[in-house]
């Protein structure tokens, strides 16, 4: 009787990311091919950056130690930009977001509304973090951009992309209650780049209909396509369906980086042909959100990326 081997998520190394600022072609092909299979790969970021550090743990756990009144300041007139948490079925999970994240105002902002006279430690940190994943994004998305032929579109991408940082905790669940985290869902990003402190807990549906956990390598990174980029590309990137579940006693903290196109997404006519058949109009990403009303963004395994601009 044989096995077939479990599915895992693909492992990509920094330098041989960084090394394609001048542009393997084969690199590229790998990054595009992980995000056509898996939706996901990981960054391998060892001896290059500490990821999750025990500072950066830190800083979440003082600012998830605010009283309540002071988190719910944080508000957005955007779909799940501001915070969540007090959820009935997701009773584990709290949640807040920093818009303009790459700005020293952005995380400013932010910090101003949680700490009134300031907190420089949290504003600094938040902030070179929130540099530094860009800099993996704008890596990514040059990468596939390139296989896909159409490079030519990655600056005016560029010149509209912001990023949302959000912070997560998650809570140890008590007897008999509920394990999930986070509700099986894609994300409505272009791209989402996530670490966690040493708590596991994410898992990432195959195309197959697997759960497979994600493992992250010490100092990595995992790099997600979301709705937008699967209907960017006409349906070749694939954004995954994942969750969080919560086993044993430890609180779980994690980091997502997600990227929003300032405007409309306009799937590249180099990505429409006989073979591949035009699925996906242009369309407003933030509108996208909108097109979700506040209740179902939390519903489970529902994307909606197809009836807001499926063709
Ligand atoms: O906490 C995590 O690792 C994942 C969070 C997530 O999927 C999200 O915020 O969209
Ligand atoms: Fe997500």
């Amino acid at each position: 009787m044989g096995f077939l081997a479990q599915p895992k998520i693909p492992v990509i190394n920094m330098v041989d990311l960084k090394q394609n600022t001048t542009f393997g072609v084969s690199a590229c092909d790998e990054v595009r091919h992980a995000l056509e299979e898996y939706g996901c790969f990981l960054v391998d970021c060892n001896g290059i950056t500490e990821g999750f550090s025990s500072e950066v743990l830190d800083a979440l756990q003082n600012l998830f130690d605010l009283p309540i009144e002071t988190k719910v300041k944080n508000i957005s007139d955007k779909a799940y930009h501001g915070y969540v948490g007090q959820i009935p079925f997701l009773p584990l999970l709290e949640s807040m977001g920093i818009e303009n994240a790459t700005s020293v105002h952005g995380v400013n902002s932010f910090t101003t509304t949680m700490w009134p006279s300031g907190n420089d430690n949290f504003c600094n940190m938040i902030h070179s973090y929130a540099r530094f994943v860009s800099e993996i994004e704008e890596t990514v998305r040059k990468m596939v951009f390139r296989s896909f032929g159409v490079e030519k579109y990655h600056q005016s991408y560029n010149d509209s992309v912001t990023y949302l940082l959000r912070v997560m905790k998650y809570r140890p669940p008590s007897a008999n209650e509920t394990k999930l985290g986070s509700i099986s869902h894609t994300d409505k990003s272009f791209i989402s780049i996530l670490t966690q402190n040493q708590v596991k807990g994410l898992e990432v549906k195959t195309k197959d209909n697997k759960w497979i956990p994600v493992e992250y390598p010490p100092c990595s990174f995992l790099v997600m396509a979301g709705d937008a980029f699967k209907a960017w590309s006409n349906d070749r990137v694939h954004s995954p369906y994942h969750r969080v579940v919560m086993e044993g006693g430890e609180y779980r903290y994690s980091i997502g980086v997600f990227t929003y196109h300032k405007g409309i997404v306009t799937v590249p006519e180099e990505l429409v042909d006989n073979d591949h058949l035009r699925k996906f109009k242009s369309f407003d990403h933030f509108g996208y959100l909108d097109f979700y009303d506040k209740d179902s963004l939390f519903e489970q395994e529902f994307s909606h990326i197809k009836s807001y601009c499926g063709v």
